[in-house]
């Protein structure tokens, strides 16, 4: 019997000069944990490089790109290639855009093999995302937690919000001028998380 019951509403993070936005409950741990798993093995993963103090490296997770055609985006200085919508991929775009209210064209996968996979701190704010970032992002499998720190002056602020399997966390309006966030590593073992992160690509200008 499943007991799961979807909830539609989002709980307001307390987090200053941003708007961001959690449902805990959008997917049920059994449909998300089957996505999880039809992701995993039908997604063509890519390892992309980064440098870092001018030294390649691997990137500390898979991820690849979908999106509508025409759409450019560069993705820590890598400019990305992007992969047509899979039916998949595009009924679980039209569902987040249903709650969110708001509209994506692409998608950004992020596959965390362990607990040695991880995101540096970041804020997406590339010109292509426009002033006001609007930010959805499906969490599948393995509870990691997102690190929130306050950017500029003053005191450092930070916030760590965990996100369950099947939630849906909305970032937008300043939360990118004004917060960093990212996955730490664990020294804890964790399995595999696969995270989705919506996003609109504005036109070059
Ligand atoms: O894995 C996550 O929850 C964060 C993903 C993220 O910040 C990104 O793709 O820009
Ligand atoms: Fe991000």
């Amino acid at each position: 019997m499943d007991l799961f019951q979807p909830s539609s509403s989002f709980t307001r993070i307390a987090l200053h000069d941003a708007d961001v936005r959690l449902l805990p409950a959008f997917l049920s741990p059994t449909e998300a944990a089957q996505l999880q798993q039809q992701l995993i093995a039908q997604t063509p993963w890519r390892c992309d490089e980064i440098f870092v103090w001018g030294k390649r490296h691997l990137q500390p997770r898979l991820v690849a790109w979908y999106s509508d055609e025409g759409c450019r985006y560069t993705y820590s200085g890598i400019q990305m290639q992007p992969l047509p919508w899979t039916p998949l991929l595009a009924d679980l775009k039209a569902r987040v855009e249903q709650a969110c209210e708001a509209h994506f064209n692409s998608v950004l996968l992020n596959y965390y093999r362990n607990e040695r996979d991880s995101m540096g701190m970041h804020s997406d704010d590339e010109p292509e995302l426009g002033p006001q970032p609007c930010i959805a992002s499906l969490s599948l499998g393995e509870e990691r937690v997102l690190s929130f720190a306050s950017r500029g002056i003053g005191p450092r602020r930070t916030l760590r919000l965990p996100l369950p399997s099947g939630s849906l966390l909305l970032m937008q309006g300043d939360t990118q001028h004004h917060w960093k966030h990212g996955i730490a590593k664990s020294t804890r073992h964790m399995a595999a998380r696969v995270n989705l992160t919506f996003r609109r690509i504005l036109p070059p200008a």
